[in-house]
């Protein structure tokens, strides 16, 4: 895909973890024009460098030393790196709950100012359909990646309030090339637009730590971004296109968690194991 028709501003060194991912892959294009460099990060084997403006730095998040190496140098930071599906609370503590706070730590002992940080709407998750909520409304997460990704968002706000750490943390909806069924009409996000709200989020003057839920202009949305308007989000893209390719799919349950909550089945996962 093109990069932004606009000239962006240019960070120096911009760090994205989770660079191996599914987002990741399809982020480290096209965030090569916010930077002169752009440092990628995986656990998991990632592509080489595909120039000179790329450093390829594996790390594990878990570890405390290599994250703070990593970080080093870097003046912001795309955090998209962890588990991102429910899991084992053991595997989420390692690459979300550790990760994040190795992440800031690195972050306060290198002078970086801002992060954009990839949350979820599965720290919201037991909302209902039926409901719409903005940033301020209380959290209610639908599993450990959920209670991972609230407690991300608490660091997030801690770092602010005690070091000046600039983040937006970007609640997710579900980001992926097409809507996969009925749920995602209402919280599908294009790659374009998550392209734009990272823009927004890495070059709006002062961000404080501001809450934004990661949606396109999807005609049925249950998330209201009021509270993040200083970021100037506008969504391009709309679910709208994808309705009759998801609507030709079996109809979902009365009961199906699918149906009913906005987290849908990640609100009836696990336990795991016992
Ligand atoms: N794709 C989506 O719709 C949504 C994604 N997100 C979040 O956005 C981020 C990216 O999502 P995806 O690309 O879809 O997920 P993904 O699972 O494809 O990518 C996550 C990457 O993090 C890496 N990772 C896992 N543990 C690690 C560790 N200990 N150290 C270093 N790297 C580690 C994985 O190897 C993987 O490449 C994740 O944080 C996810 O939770 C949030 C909401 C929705
Ligand atoms: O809720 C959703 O659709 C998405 O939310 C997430 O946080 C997950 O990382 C992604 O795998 C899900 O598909």
């Amino acid at each position: 895909m093109s990069a932004p028709s606009h000239t962006p501003p240019r960070l120096n060194r911009l760090l994205l973890t989770g660079a191996a991912g599914g987002l990741g892959k399809v982020l480290r294009e096209r965030l090569r024009p916010f930077a002169e460099m752009l440092r990628v990060s995986d656990v998991a084997a990632l592509a080489p460098a595909t120039g000179p403006h790329e450093e390829v730095t594996p790390c594990d998040l878990a570890d405390k030393a290599a994250v703070d190496a990593l970080v080093a140098g870097c003046d912001a930071i795309v955090h998209l790196g962890g588990v991102s599906v429910e899991r084992p609370f053991e595997e989420i503590l390692e690459a979300n709950i550790k990760g994040i706070f190795h992440l800031y730590e690195a972050a306060r002992r290198h002078g970086v100012k801002r992060v954009v940080f990839a949350s979820s709407n599965h720290v919201i998750g037991f909302y209902k359909q039926s409901e719409t909520i903005d940033a301020h409304a209380a959290r209610r997460p639908d599993g450990y990646y959920g209670l991972s990704k609230s407690f991300g968002e608490d660091v997030a706000q801690f770092y602010f309030d005690r070091w000046g750490i600039e983040t937006v943390s970007i609640r997710i909806g579900s980001s992926f090339p097409e809507p996969a069924n009925r749920r995602m009409m209402s919280t599908w996000l294009s790659y374009r637009d998550l392209t734009s709200l990272i823009e927004k989020s890495l070059f709006t003057p002062e961000v404080k730590h501001t809450v934004v839920y990661g949606m396109s202009a999807n005609r049925d949305v249950w998330w209201d971004n009021h509270a993040a308007a200083h970021l100037g989000y506008q969504p391009q893209d709309s679910s709208e296109v994808f309705r009759a390719k998801v609507e030709a799919q079996p109809p979902v349950a009365a009961d199906d968690p699918n149906a009913i909550y906005q987290g849908g089945a990640f609100t009836a996962q696990g336990p795991f194991g016992d």
